[in-house]
């Protein structure tokens, strides 16, 4: 483990660990290895007392809603469900946030799927069923995740077994951060606020990649993508295209067509979704679906491109002006800079679990 020795300080806001008693990040965690970066954050792995490992994400204030932080994280950090990363601790500094997480090791949901040698609507369904769990749970204590992507949803380890766990909402104000086009429900890249039901229309859209290994509204062959905010969409006709499409249930179509509908209050809530007989495992067809999973597969491409191409756009922004010259002069260690490749093991679902 690499101690970086970055300039965290004593908590002192809303949502600090233990406001007043004076603990330092660095008292009880030393921090190693580099995980990822994002939209809002650098994470790094992390050590507990020199034994329990955790993720701590280091958000910059200048890009956090201040209101969500402040009326939010205190409850957010109480949250414990099966399919949410949980939030451990938060410590505040006048530059930074920062989250210890849950550790998550068992790489994204749509790289294991892409990697693994059979994938049916059943596996995509137990998929769905999870993250429903997940934004149930939040939004029954009156959250929305608001920025549900693929990217969010990983599995807890490597083990065949694993949950899919949703990394926590995000916490930027949004007109500041690079959004996520294709998943951005139209009442949100309107200006008109994301709710519980944004989330919805952000899970028929991973729904629909789900089964057929791209997005919808980008284009109808299957090689297109909606990659910048320029590209939203502003009218949505959904189409199940062929061939990709031709096999996939009724059923299927139908959970997709009721997440996807424009107006947010006709979207069926989660506890609605739950309830749906695809979802319950009740009409997802069961034979290997080989055109998904290639296509998934060049989707995948594609994201890792455009994640590597912000990334260097990010890291120019995170980095000092003192460590970019170190950078420069040879100082920082590869180690430090390069996130490792993310694991590709199996899929397996599992029941909602409870909040
Ligand atoms: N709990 C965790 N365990 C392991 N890796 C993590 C964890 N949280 C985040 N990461 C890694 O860090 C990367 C960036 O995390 P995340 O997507 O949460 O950042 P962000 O885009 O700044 O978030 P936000 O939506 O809050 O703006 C992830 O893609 C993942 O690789």
């Amino acid at each position: 483990m690499v101690e970086l020795g970055l300039p965290l300080g004593k908590p002192t806001g809303p949502g600090a660990a233990s406001p007043g008693t004076g603990r330092h990040l660095h008292d009880s965690y030393i921090l190693g290895e580099l995980l990822g970066r994002g939209a809002t954050s650098t994470v790094y792995k992390c050590l507990f007392k020199g034994k329990k490992e955790c993720a701590c994400k280091i958000l910059r204030k200048s890009v956090l809603d201040r209101r969500r932080v402040e009326n939010e994280l205190p409850d957010l950090r109480e949250l414990r469900h099966p399919n949410l990363v949980e939030i451990r601790d938060v410590f505040d500094t006048p530059d930074e946030l920062t989250l210890v997480l849950e550790l998550v090791a068992g790489g994204e949901l749509l790289e294991r799927i892409a990697e693994r040698g059979f994938y049916s609507e059943q596996t995509a369904a137990r998929a769905v069923r999870q993250i429903l769990g997940a934004l149930q749970c939040l939004h029954s204590r009156g959250h929305a995740h608001r920025a549900l992507r693929p990217e969010k949803l990983v599995f807890a380890s490597e083990a065949e077994e694993s949950a899919i766990k949703l990394l926590p909402v995000g916490l930027g104000v949004s007109h500041l951060l690079p959004t996520a086009a294709p998943y951005c429900a139209p009442e949100a890249s309107k200006g008109q606020g994301a709710g519980p039901a944004s989330d919805m229309w952000s899970l028929g859209v991973v729904a629909y990649i789900l089964l057929c290994g791209f997005e919808p509204f980008a284009a109808e062959n299957g090689s297109g993508s909606a990659d910048s905010p320029g590209d939203s969409p502003t009218h949505h006709a959904l189409h199940f295209p062929g061939p990709w499409w031709d096999e996939v249930s009724d059923s299927a179509k139908d959970l997709v067509t009721q997440l996807l509908r424009t107006d947010p209050s006709v979207r069926p809530t989660a506890d609605e979704a739950l309830q749906h007989p695809w979802v319950r495992g009740d009409t997802p067809r069961t034979h290997h679906m080989d055109a998904t999973v290639r296509s998934l597969r060049e989707f995948n491409a594609r994201r890792k491109f455009r994640a590597a191409t912000q990334a260097v756009v990010a890291t120019q922004r995170l980095v000092s002006p003192e460590k970019r010259m170190s950078r420069v002069l040879g100082q920082v260690s590869p180690q430090e800079e390069t996130p490792p490749a993310p694991a590709v093991p199996h899929v397996q679902g599992d029941r909602p679990g409870r909040c």
